[in-house]
């Protein structure tokens, strides 16, 4: 409803419209000062030994503090902390390590800031997602409004083997703040390689976990992971989702041991892995690790990893959470398209949504029956009803990306013996790409 002229209501659309302006703008000198620095030779780090006035003003909350006092504030105003993904973990934990006094702070990641980010990745905001800034040049705005004291060099790139030793060279602690293995590892690898301190952590569904690797004798990641797991079994925040804060208490916490390892209040404490569970009571849970491990493929005693190396074939996966496409069905007229489907729709079929019933619940195409695809074999008796009552009309099936729908369309044509069934490709996912650019995606 649009309110009478002169109204509260139309000064506050010109309002939030100028403002829209004025953040789009701001994103706009951002990303340039971003793109000017990154092309300049880094400063010396200041190395000073005492506070300014202003420091001691700002800080003046945590002077007070026995845990970090004068010598720990400058020690934090000296120290150089590379965040690697500035995403759920990433943006807290960069926040935090700006408003507490972190003198540089490098920013790496790839990525454009997305709508389905914004429920944790608090660094970011509506504006910039509008605008498709990128995550190191929004996530920069966020700090120089904090802290403007704070140095921040951006690094708007894939981190991997041929760039990672010289981007975190220089660096007195990493954080690891990305979502995937390849990425865990050769942040470990170089981190040992470089011999700095890794503070890795983790957050999927409801759980977080949280270690300092590569610190006082303890174990790196390898020690602890050899080998990555299968790649089909890792959980990704995209197709399993996580509790917008979860993220961010384990983000806060990779903060605090950022400002241990940097105080040297870290010193010591045993190697531990801090687990986190929304489930579980109490939430938290300490494990106790053991130290380096002689024999690990990167720190033992003869390492056999000596340079960084191609994680996406040591992990089976790239450095992305993005899950892999399968392609199962030996016939490619068990498929039809998005597009064929929508023409298709007019006629007598029966649409099967493999999807959980919790995703079948987000959004969904009309006519849809919801049977899971771990459900098809329990719930065979209604399946076979319903396939009876078509009279050879075809069935399609759907899922979210068009992965779990082929395996369906084999359990149905191997299992239930019915040959008119094909997979919708792509999704609805394509749906939304090739018919629907109106249908919701998740
Ligand atoms: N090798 C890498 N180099 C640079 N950035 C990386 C690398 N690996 C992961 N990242 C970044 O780490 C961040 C991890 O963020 P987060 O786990 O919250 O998920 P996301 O990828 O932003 O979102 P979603 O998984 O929901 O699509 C991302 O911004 C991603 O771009
Ligand atoms: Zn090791």
């Amino acid at each position: 409803m649009r309110g009478a002229p002169g109204s509260g209501a139309e000064r506050a659309a010109e309002l939030r419209a100028r403002l829209g302006r004025l953040r789009a703008e701001e994103l706009a000198l951002e990303a340039e000062l971003c793109a000017l620095e990154a092309g300049q030779a880094d400063e010396r780090r200041s190395q000073q030994d005492g506070l300014s006035r202003d420091e001691i003003q700002r800080y003046s909350r945590q002077l007070l503090l026995a845990e970090v006092g004068t010598g720990g504030q400058v020690r934090l105003r000296n120290s150089a902390v590379a965040v690697v993904g500035t995403g759920g973990l990433g943006s807290p934990c960069a926040l935090y390590l700006a408003a507490m006094g972190v003198g540089t702070l490098g920013l790496v990641d790839h990525d454009t800031v997305d709508h389905s980010n914004l429920h944790r990745q608090i660094a970011h905001t509506t504006a910039a997602c509008e605008g498709a800034a990128r995550k190191v040049v929004s996530a920069h705005a966020a700090l120089a409004r904090l802290n403007p004291q704070c140095r921040v060099r951006t690094h708007d790139v894939l981190l991997e083997s041929a760039n990672a030793l010289e981007i975190l060279r220089g660096y007195d602690v990493v954080v690891d703040a990305s979502d995937n293995a390849a990425t865990r590892y050769l942040v470990n690898d170089a981190c040992v390689m470089l011999g700095i301190p890794l503070v890795s952590g983790s957050a999927v569904r409801v759980d977080g976990q949280l270690t300092v690797y590569n610190y006082n004798g303890g174990p790196c990641y390898r020690c602890l992971f050899p080998a990555p797991p299968p790649a089909a079994t890792v959980a990704t925040c995209s197709e399993t989702g996580v509790l917008g804060v979860v993220p961010g208490i384990i983000g806060c916490l990779q903060a605090l041991e950022v400002v241990k390892v940097v105080t040297g209040r870290k010193e010591d404490e045993p190697p531990s892995m801090l687990l986190f569970s929304y489930k579980a009571h109490p939430h938290f849970r300490s494990i106790k690790l053991r130290g380096r491990v002689p024999t690990c493929a990167v720190c033992g005693d003869a390492p056999t990893v000596t340079g960084l190396v191609d994680y996406a074939a040591f992990c089976g996966a790239g450095p992305s959470d993005c899950p892999q496409t399968l392609d199962v069905l030996d016939d490619p007229s068990q498929r039809v398209s998005c597009r064929e489907y929508s023409a298709a729709m007019g006629r007598p079929h029966l649409l099967l949504d493999v999807r959980d019933e919790v995703q079948f619940a987000i959004c969904s195409l009309p006519g849809a029956l919801n049977v899971p695809l771990d459900r098809l074999d329990e719930r065979r008796a209604e399946l076979q009803r319903a396939i009876g009552a078509l009279g050879g009309a075809p069935v399609y099936v759907v899922c979210r990306r068009g992965n779990d729908s082929q395996l369906a369309v084999r359990y149905i044509r191997d299992t239930l013996g019915y040959a008119a069934c094909y997979d919708v490709g792509r999704g609805l996912i394509g749906w939304q790409a090739e018919v629907d650019p109106e249908f919701p995606t998740y």
